[in-house]
């Protein structure tokens, strides 16, 4: 269920040091496929650290509306799946809130199963572009009806005999693909996937985990991935590492504010997820990754950020985009206290996120004070350098979570506070943020 109750709006004051441990969420991603997939396996998948946001919650009702047996003891999330091939037809509308990963997933997962469901969202996720991914479920067999321009609410009638498929994806999407491949899971013989560009690859890694052949590699075309289906899922216990995404906020928080020494520990630095961390560096960020080690087959780090009072603006390499996507709203915020220009090309796909984030993110920095220039794929914020960020607005925020915290992390350095309409989207993804960044010395009102 999204967040229907009233708008919840915030302030945030410039900030004295922000100082001390900042122990973020369980990631998105992995939290959502955990879930998923743990409710297509026979038998008990045990998962701890999971991200218990509002699109996550949405994600563990609807796989108990497909027959999941899900509950919580103590920290540990227990899954019994029904097996691939196995969902139950949901008795009632199955609501994803805000979350494009959980209504894309879970499209995927069932439209493979002689099945129908009728998904729905909140205002934005209604918005939001579905075909790309029913125009390769439509390759297995499974029908689509929805709005006009292929929106939700859409009913989703699943192929009794599915075809197995080999599909490029049109736009950089992990969505896409994981959708895709979870289909591909109750087909038989081998779904092919075709990248151009390589998106996030946790889905790729989780079904290896339990059990599923499936292998990836760089072709000219782009990455393929190939999975066999009909596969024997072994139950799994997985502990989820914490989200670099969440984790962007307190170490871009730490850069902007003066005095600050911030460390954010055990953040997952997959190389498909870490691209604004290079990013920042490269901004000439005093952020530095710390006790480096491999857990659960991935690179993972602490990760210390300090104020760096001398960023300067860079080209963002447009090859980096999707191993950074989430994180442009953020990005842009540091690039405002950076000298000189920020230019961020091949970003397209942020117009059709929770909210179109170039927009909102322009708007909301020329309100405080910045120039902005933008076009259909690329934007650019013209950094006024650490102290000359006037602040002083009231930004709106979209139903996005992400534009949400960008503006209040702004407010941290500004010369005036920053505000936003609504601060109820950061539950979806963050919700410890207010806390949590109040404990390393931000000042962050509901006014
Ligand atoms: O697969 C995922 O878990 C996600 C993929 C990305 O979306 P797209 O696939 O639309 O790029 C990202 O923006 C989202 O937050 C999570
Ligand atoms: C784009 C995002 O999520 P989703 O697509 O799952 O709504 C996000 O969390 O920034």
């Amino acid at each position: 269920m999204s967040a229907h109750g009233d708008p919840i709006p915030m302030t945030s004051h410039r900030a004295g040091p922000l100082n001390g441990e900042a122990h973020v969420p369980g990631d998105k991603s992995i939290s959502h496929r955990s879930l998923i997939l743990g409710a297509m396996t026979i038998g008990e998948t045990k998962v701890t650290g999971l991200l218990e946001g509002q699109d996550v919650l949405d994600t563990a009702k609807a796989m108990q509306a497909f027959g999941a047996q899900i509950e919580k003891t103590g920290d540990t999330w227990h899954v019994h799946g029904v097996g691939v091939g196995g969902f139950l037809e949901p008795e009632n509308v199955i609501d994803c809130g805000n979350s494009g990963t959980g209504v894309r997933l879970i499209m995927g997962a069932m439209a493979t199963s002689p099945i129908t469901a009728t998904f729905t969202g909140d205002a934005s996720l209604n918005k939001r572009p579905m075909a790309r991914v029913t125009d390769p479920l439509a390759l297995f067999g499974a029908v689509a009806h929805g709005r006009s321009g292929g929106r939700l609410p859409m009913t989703i009638v699943g192929a009794r005999d599915p075809l197995p498929v080999t599909y490029t994806t049109p736009v950089p999407s992990a969505q896409v693909k994981s959708a895709v491949l979870l289909a591909g899971l109750n087909a038989p013989g081998e779904t092919v996937v075709i990248e151009r560009e390589a998106t996030r690859d946790h889905s790729e890694r989780m079904l290896a985990g339990f059990g599923a052949t499936i292998t990836s590699e760089d072709s000219p075309e782009g990455r393929v991935i190939t999975l066999q289906g009909r596969p024997e899922f072994t139950p799994q216990t997985i502990i989820v590492p914490r989200d670099p995404s969440s984790a962007a906020f307190p170490v871009c928080a730490a850069l902007i504010v003066e005095g600050s020494d911030v460390l954010v520990p055990n953040i997952g630095l997959n190389p498909t997820r870490a691209g604004l961390f290079f990013t920042l560096q490269d901004m000439g960020a005093d952020l530095t990754f710390e006790n480096m080690r491999e857990e659960g087959g991935e690179p993972v780090a602490d990760l210390r950020a300090k104020f760096s009072p001398d960023l300067k603006g860079i080209e963002v390499p447009a090859e980096r985009a999707a191993s950074m996507i989430d994180e442009y709203p953020i990005l842009s915020v540091v690039a405002a206290f950076a000298e000189g220009k920020t230019h961020m090309p091949g970003v397209k796909e942020l117009r059709v996120k929770e909210s179109d984030r170039i927009d909102a993110m322009a708007r909301g920095l020329r309100g405080a004070g910045l120039q902005v220039d933008e076009g259909e794929d690329w934007w650019t914020v013209h950094g006024l350098g650490h102290g000359n960020v006037p602040g002083g607005y009231t930004a709106q925020t979209f139903l996005d979570h992400r534009i949400a915290m960008a503006f209040l992390i702004l407010g941290m350095s500004s010369n005036k506070p920053m505000s936003v309409d609504d601060g109820q989207p950061i539950a979806t993804s963050f919700p410890i943020f207010e806390g949590l960044m109040g404990d390393l010395g931000a000042r962050i009102e509901r006014t």
